[in-house]
């Protein structure tokens, strides 16, 4: 069977998007890894699947490089909302609202969930902050934006190995479904750098969500105000919130090129 599919990115965060709401694709775990491997697949960070749905546009699944499927993608919703026009869009991490502004795309993912029940762990903690720490990796802030996140706010960014870091915060016991690793400092009184370790995925250009989270995690501990414009190694995102309030994110989408392949070459 051949299936068509779009080669779109945010800010250097790429997808494979495929729109199966007229006709069925069968994606497994080992295909979507087959088609996301750069050398002998299509190359991507996540692949996106959309499927039609009753009270939505559609509904958007998410696929991680490695295979995994998972609840929410930023920067991938701004690209959806972008190809297919759909304003309300259904995720396992919930309902989310798109809207195109002047600065691309805004989507709105609804109200963040903060502290360590909101992440899957394997064993309770009742703190506020992680008590535990990884290589100066500290005091981390739990953050749930639709999926799981771990925000490390630290003095200077670019000394922290995020590469090899990454992969022991993500792969921790303590996280039995893993965990997106952000790393943050502060640049101004409404801006902050900041370098993700994806979930399934490793080193990404931009994540939309675990743009979110930071913004979010700094507004609440005083460190910036909304919106913040947060600088990720493939461009910045802004990003509106206020507490008790929804999450709004802006940023760009871009089409890169449509395809059509062989649905039985990827296993
Ligand atoms: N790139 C994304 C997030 C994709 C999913 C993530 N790796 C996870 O496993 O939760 C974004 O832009 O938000």
């Amino acid at each position: 069977m051949r299936f068509a599919f779009h080669k779109m990115h945010g800010l250097g965060n790429d997808f494979v998007v495929i729109d199966a709401r007229a006709r069925g694709v069968a994606i497994t775990a080992a295909r979507a890894r087959a088609i996301a491997d750069r050398r002998t697949g299509i190359g991507c960070d996540q692949l996106i699947l959309l499927e039609p749905v009753e009270d939505a546009d559609l509904r958007m699944r998410i696929f991680n490089a490695d295979g995994g499927e998972v609840e929410q993608c930023g920067n991938a919703l701004r690209c959806v909302a972008q190809l297919t026009g759909a304003r309300r869009m259904e995720t396992a991490g919930g309902p989310v609202e798109a809207e195109p502004t002047g600065g691309g795309i805004t989507i709105d993912l609804g109200t963040p969930r903060f502290g360590w029940d909101e992440i899957p762990l394997a064993y309770p903690l009742d703190t506020a902050a992680l008590p535990v720490g990884w290589e100066g990796l500290e005091h981390g802030t739990a953050i749930n934006v639709g999926n799981p996140h771990i925000v490390f706010f630290v003095p200077a960014l670019d000394a922290v190995e995020l590469e090899r870091i990454g992969p022991i915060v993500e792969q921790d016991p303590l996280f039995p479904e893993r965990v997106n690793v952000n790393v943050a400092q502060v640049t101004g009184p409404a801006a902050v750098k900041l370098r993700v370790w994806e979930r399934g995925a490793g080193l990404t250009r931009a994540c939309g969500t675990g743009a979110c989270a930071t913004a979010v995690a700094a507004i609440r501990r005083g460190l910036a105000r909304s919106p913040v414009t947060v600088s990720l190694p493939g461009g910045e995102l802004q990003v509106d919130w206020a507490p008790g309030g929804t999450i709004r994110m802006t940023g760009p989408a871009t089409h890169v090129f449509a395809g059509e392949a062989d649905l039985e070459a990827f296993g």
